[in-house]
């Protein structure tokens, strides 16, 4: 009984009413955001602030810029930056395209961004993306605060959210050209400290389990999120949340449209005090934490900051 199931990411709903700091529902998710990360390194958060209007319209303008010519989606280049740049015509990745839209949750930003894609601009886009990032920037905030109180150093946490950059990125998987299921998109961890995540209803998100394990996510709900833990939470946390390897294998025969928001510190990072004790002895030196958007996916934290 029960041996057949599938292994599944923790759930956290965050739609209710009263889910505000001090209350007793408050300090419960707390404990239960900071178990889900440690465990896991990700969870799936409920979260109904989307309306329908905005679903279809994020995803139909997600489709409006993939479907640009190849000339004009290349305009979008940071030079050493793949996460910014536009990614595409990978040959060992055929079905994957993404681009990066830098300071993702400003107005500005997002126009800047719109400017090079539609030199005329795209005022659709641009509100429903912008709208978008504002949600996903709420949920982030939310899951910041959690992180830090529930590690017992909320102090930090206004120095932290004051200091942050969002990098959004949206990417598009074609199906597979074959029946068998292709890969979207290679395993890596997230350079972020953390990444919130959403899609359409098409599944293809895969996670690494403690033990090796794949586990397929389901958020194929308009109201859920994918909430992940990145590299610079795994060493400001000294360890205690590990960034967990993540990929896209892509199956049956529609396009999937994801959004990735991307959370980075301008400035250093550094393990709390209260994180170090004698079973976590100190394991990152200070780093700073924009310095790794230059490295790309493969760069390993232990070789950018290991004590
Ligand atoms: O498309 C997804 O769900 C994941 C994308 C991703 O892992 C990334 O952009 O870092
Ligand atoms: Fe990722």
């Amino acid at each position: 009984m029960g041996s057949e199931e599938k292994p599944m990411l923790p759930v956290i709903d965050f739609c209710m009413e009263d889910l505000k700091p001090g209350t007793d529902s408050w300090l419960s998710k707390c404990r239960s955001v900071r178990q889900a990360f440690e465990e896991h390194g990700c969870f799936v958060a409920v979260y109904d602030k989307a309306s329908v209007d905005l679903q279809n319209g994020v995803f139909g303008s997600m489709k409006e810029l993939f479907d640009l010519p190849s000339e004009t989606k290349r305009r979008n280049i940071y030079e050493g930056m793949p996460l910014k740049s536009y990614v595409g015509q990978i040959p060992k990745i055929p079905l994957h395209q993404s681009m990066g839209i830098d300071e993702g949750t400003t107005a500005e930003g997002i126009q800047n961004f719109a400017q090079k894609m539609w030199p005329t601009g795209n005022d659709q886009f641009c509100k429903y993306i912008f709208e978008y990032a504002k949600l996903a920037e709420e949920l982030d905030r939310m899951v910041a605060r959690m992180i830090f109180e529930s590690y017992g150093v909320l102090e930090h946490y206004d120095t932290y959210t004051g200091s942050t950059i969002y990098l959004l990125r949206l990417l598009e998987h074609k199906a597979p050209e074959q029946v068998e299921p292709q890969l979207g998109f290679v395993a890596h961890t997230d350079k972020s400290f953390t990444t919130i995540l959403h899609q359409n209803h098409v599944n293809a998100l895969m996670v690494e389990t403690k033990n090796g394990d794949w586990i397929d996510v389901d958020f194929s709900s308009p109201t859920s999120f994918v909430v992940m833990a990145g590299d610079a939470l795994m060493a400001w946390s000294n360890d205690r949340i590990k960034s967990p390897s993540h990929k896209v294998l892509m199956k049956g025969n529609e396009t999937r449209y994801s959004l990735g928001l991307f959370a980075f510190y301008r400035g250093i990072l550094q393990v709390p005090e209260e994180l170090i004790d004698e079973q976590h002895p100190l394991q990152y030196k200070p780093f700073d934490h924009l310095g790794l958007l230059n490295f790309t996916y493969s760069a390993n934290m232990k070789d950018y900051c290991g004590v």
